[in-house]
């Protein structure tokens, strides 16, 4: 299992009260999954994510990575175990202005410590197959909204991660580009790699091996 939680609960204060933003989810990802969590804004859906990946802990129940639960580990530990086996694609594809769109595919090599080129030119490779080959020289300023959430998706790939973990990966985007990065997750499905997403449309649905629902906090599993 890559990614498994048990019992998960976040509660926050509001207004001095305390707010349960998740109760009892129960999720699991495996190799050759494509999960979507399908929920309203406001149903939980981020909280649920940050917490999977390790960036907010939980106020109840346990998630494992790689067989590992995360929070019996320290944070550089938890970190370098994210890095090591979970390509993360935020909400706001979060590139960085200043470098081109080549230079911020190739980021999470150099982050992972690397240095020199990547081989075998992995980051215009990715480029290729998220359909970009040919902007790698441009600036983030320079892309559309969809061309940006694939960059952000080939960033994500680029150190091979065992799962790919996306917030929202197709808000704001035309139905074709939205449809271009379900058919992007659904390949690496394929090929035996792990896609967890969060959405509040529709695009992913078909393509899913397993669909949850998530409204106030609460995740079903659709049978
Ligand atoms: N740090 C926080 N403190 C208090 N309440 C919070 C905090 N973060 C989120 N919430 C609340 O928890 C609930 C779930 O938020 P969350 O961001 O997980 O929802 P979401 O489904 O991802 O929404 P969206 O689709 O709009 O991003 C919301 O009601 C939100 O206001």
């Amino acid at each position: 299992m890559l990614i498994e939680a048990k019992g998960l609960g976040k509660r926050y204060e509001r207004g001095g009260r305390p707010f349960w933003a998740l109760r009892g989810a129960d999720l699991q990802v495996s190799s050759g999954d494509f999960v979507t969590v399908l929920g309203r804004s406001g149903s939980g859906k981020s909280t649920l994510l940050n917490i999977l990946v390790g960036l907010l802990p939980p106020t109840e129940g346990s998630v494992s990575l790689m067989g590992e639960d995360i929070s019996k580990l320290d944070d550089a530990k938890r970190s370098s175990l994210r890095n090591a086996h979970v390509g993360y694609v935020p909400q706001s594809a979060g590139l960085i202005p200043t470098l081109t769109v080549l230079d911020n595919v190739r980021l999470p090599w150099y982050l992972a410590g690397h240095r020199g080129e990547e081989p075998e030119g992995r980051a215009q490779t990715l480029l290729g197959e998220v359909g970009l080959k040919d902007l790698g020289s441009q600036f983030p300023s320079a892309l559309s909204g969809g061309e940006l959430r694939r960059v952000a998706i080939a960033r994500a790939l680029m150190c091979s991660p065992d799962a790919i973990v996306a917030d929202e990966p197709t808000s704001n985007l035309d139905p074709a580009s939205a449809r271009g990065v379900v058919d992007i997750f659904r390949a690496i499905a394929r090929k035996g790699g792990a896609v967890l997403m969060v959405t509040h449309d529709t695009f992913s649905l078909d393509a899913s091996t397993r669909l949850y629902d998530m409204a106030e906090g609460k995740l079903e599993l659709r049978p």
